[in-house]
C-alpha cells in the first residue's frame, strides 16, 4: 500500500534548503555526515568544455527515496555515475556510503547497485541463470543462497525458469531490480528504472522501493513521472547541469509558487532556462 509519503518531512538532510545555490559549499555538523548515504558538493563534469554537472551539491539521508527529476539531457546520469564511482567527476569531494569519491571508486561499487536506463541482462538466460552470472560476477561466496534470496525478494521464484528475453516490460524491470540486490547494496542508484512500463507494474516497482526502503536501503531514483515523484521521501530538481531545488513536493511546490508538481517542474526548468540559455 502506498502512502503519501510527500507529506513527511526532513526528507534530506537538514542542511539542504529548497535552492542549492544557498546550499552550495555548506558545510553539515559533523554528526550529521553519520547519517548521510551521499554527501558531495561542487561535483563537476565537462565534456568538450562545456559543464554538464556545475558544482553540484547533494545529500541523502540513508534509508530515504529521493527522486532526481530534471529534463533530458539535464545531467542526471552524468551525476549518478560520478556518485558511484564509474565516472571520475573533473571537480568536486565527498562521501557515498561514507567512502571517498574520488579515493574510494572500487569499495563504492561493491556496495551499490546501479540500474541503468536500458535492460542490461541476457534476454537468451533464464531469470535464475542471469541471476547466478551478476552473483558470479560480484564473486559472492554464496551464490545460490544470494541468488535464491534475490528470486525470493522479489517474487520471482514461480519464474525461474523463465528466459529473461520472454518476460514483460514490467517484470523485465523486478529481474533488473534483483539483479541490482544481489550482492546486498546499501544504495541503489536507478537510472529512469521504469520507462516505457505500464502503470500496474511500475506501482508494484514502487512498493517494492518502499519496502527496500523499509529494510534501510537508500533509494536516489531518476524519473519523469511525476506520479512516481510524488512516492518519493524527497526530491532534487536538476537542469542544465545545476540543482534548482531539493526538498520534499510540498516545500518545492510551495516554494516554485506553483500548483502541482509538473507546475513547479516547469516554472523552475523555465526560469533556469532564461538564466543558463
Ligand atoms: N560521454 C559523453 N560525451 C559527451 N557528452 C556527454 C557524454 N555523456 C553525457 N554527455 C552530455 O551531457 C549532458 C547530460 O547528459 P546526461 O545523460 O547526464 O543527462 P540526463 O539528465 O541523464 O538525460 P536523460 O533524461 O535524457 O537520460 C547531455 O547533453 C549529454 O549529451
Amino acid at each position: 500500500m502506498l502512502r503519501p509519503l510527500y507529506r513527511r518531512n526532513s526528507v534530506l538532510a537538514p542542511t539542504a534548503t529548497a535552492q542549492a545555490a544557498t546550499f552550495l559549499g555548506a558545510d553539515g555538523p559533523a554528526d550529521t555526515a553519520r547519517s548521510l548515504a551521499i554527501d558531495v558538493r561542487g561535483l563537476t563534469k565537462r565534456y568538450g568544455g562545456r559543464a554538464v554537472v556545475n558544482n553540484i551539491a547533494l545529500q541523502v539521508e540513508a534509508g530515504r527515496i529521493v527522486g532526481f527529476l530534471g529534463p533530458n539531457g539535464s545531467g542526471k546520469t552524468t551525476t549518478i555515475r560520478m556518485i558511484c564511482g564509474l565516472l571520475t567527476p573533473d571537480a568536486g569531494s565527498g562521501t557515498c556510503l561514507g567512502l571517498d569519491i574520488m579515493k574510494d571508486a572500487a569499495a563504492i561499487k561493491r556496495q551499490v547497485g546501479y540500474m541503468t536506463q536500458k535492460f542490461g541482462l541476457y534476454d537468451d538466460l533464464s531469470i535464475r541463470e542471469n541471476l547466478d552470472f551478476v552473483a558470479r560476477l560480484f564473486e559472492l561466496p554464496h551464490r545460490k543462497q544470494a541468488v535464491d534470496g534475490a528470486l525470493q525478494r522479489l517474487g520471482l521464484g514461480a519464474r525461474h525458469a523463465q528466459l529473461a528475453g520472454s518476460l514483460s516490460g514490467g517484470w523485465k524491470q523486478r529481474l533488473a531490480l534483483a539483479a541490482c540486490l544481489i550482492h546486498s547494496p546499501r544504495l541503489l542508484l536507478l537510472d529512469e528504472p521504469t520507462a516505457g512500463v505500464d502503470p500496474k507494474a511500475r506501482r508494484e516497482f514502487w512498493e517494492q522501493l518502499h519496502q527496500l526502503a523499509e529494510q534501510g536501503i537508500t533509494v536516489l531514483v531518476s524519473t519523469h513521472y511525476m506520479d512516481e515523484a510524488e512516492r518519493c521521501h524527497g526530491l532534487v530538481y536538476i537542469a542544465y547541469g545545476t540543482i534548482l531545488a531539493q526538498g520534499t513536493a510540498a516545500t518545492i511546490v510551495q516554494a516554485a509558487g506553483a500548483t502541482d508538481l509538473e507546475d513547479a517542474f516547469v516554472r523552475l526548468v523555465d526560469q533556469a532556462k532564461d538564466n543558463f540559455v
